[in-house]
């Protein structure tokens, strides 16, 4: 799905990320893990084509993403859904709208139907009309998982998604990415949270990534 051959990155000053070989297999389950400023939200934005490498190589669908012009990008960027870290909206839209919003752009719609379903299994169907600043932070970063997954991608990023959330949404959010998996999606989770990394893998076969001294490392049964 996504893979790296020794990859680097540099925002200009010495290299964040170094020497990164990895790749994502279909139906995988990772988390990734470092110390704040380690290079998270950047190796997400790699693994989407936010960013190219400055050094070595990455694949997205068996494609190297420096050979991929502006509607190749497009393409793939539909089969990956992420969800940000900040997840912003569009204050003046209401919920349903802001989740619909990647359709929207690309002139699709969905079926009435498949988006109440979608906002049910999110737990946000009775918020359908409500505008993003009402909302609760775990709202919001369902609402975001929601948008996601509307183009129904095969792989989600997720950056830091229970961040800001207590344990009790922390585990609820948890369960729909582990349910996601369950339906095949490849998964990537940013996150500091390793009760929530202790607590996915009593449930599914999660790979944890860690990114220290630039490299990135495969973390023990420990954790
Ligand atoms: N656009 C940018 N230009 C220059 N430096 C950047 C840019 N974006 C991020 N950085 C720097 O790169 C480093 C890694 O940032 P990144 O956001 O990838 O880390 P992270 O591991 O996700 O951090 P956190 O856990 O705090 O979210 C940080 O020192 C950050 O300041």
């Amino acid at each position: 799905m996504i893979s790296f051959e020794n990859v680097a990155y540099s925002y200009g000053g010495g290299e964040l990320l170094s020497d990164m070989t990895l790749r994502l297999a279909p139906g995988s389950f990772h988390f990734l893990t470092g110390p704040s400023g380690a290079g998270k939200s950047t190796f997400l934005k790699l693994c989407y084509a936010e960013l190219l490498p400055t050094a070595g190589h990455v694949s997205l669908f068996d494609r190297e993403v420096r050979s991929l012009g502006r509607d190749d990008v497009a393409h793939m960027r539909r089969r990956v859904g992420v969800v940000h870290q900040d997840c912003q909206f569009l204050d003046h839209l209401p919920l349903a709208a802001n989740v619909t919003l990647p359709l929207t752009v690309s002139q699709r719609e969905i079926d009435g139907g498949d988006l109440g379903d979608l906002l049910a299994w999110v737990g946000l169907k009775h918020l359908a009309d409500a505008l993003p600043p009402s909302l609760s932070g775990g709202e919001r970063q369902r609402a975001a998982l929601a948008r996601a997954i509307i183009t129904d991608p095969e792989v989600i990023l997720a950056d830091e998604p229970t961040g800001n959330l207590d344990w009790e949404m922390s585990l609820r959010l948890l369960t729909l990415l582990v349910e996601l998996n369950r339906m095949g999606k490849t998964i990537v989770v940013a996150t500091h949270d390793l009760n929530l990394i202790r607590q996915a893998k009593a449930q599914i076969a999660a790979r944890v990534l860690r990114i220290s001294n630039r490299r990135l490392q495969l973390a023990g049964a420990d954790l």
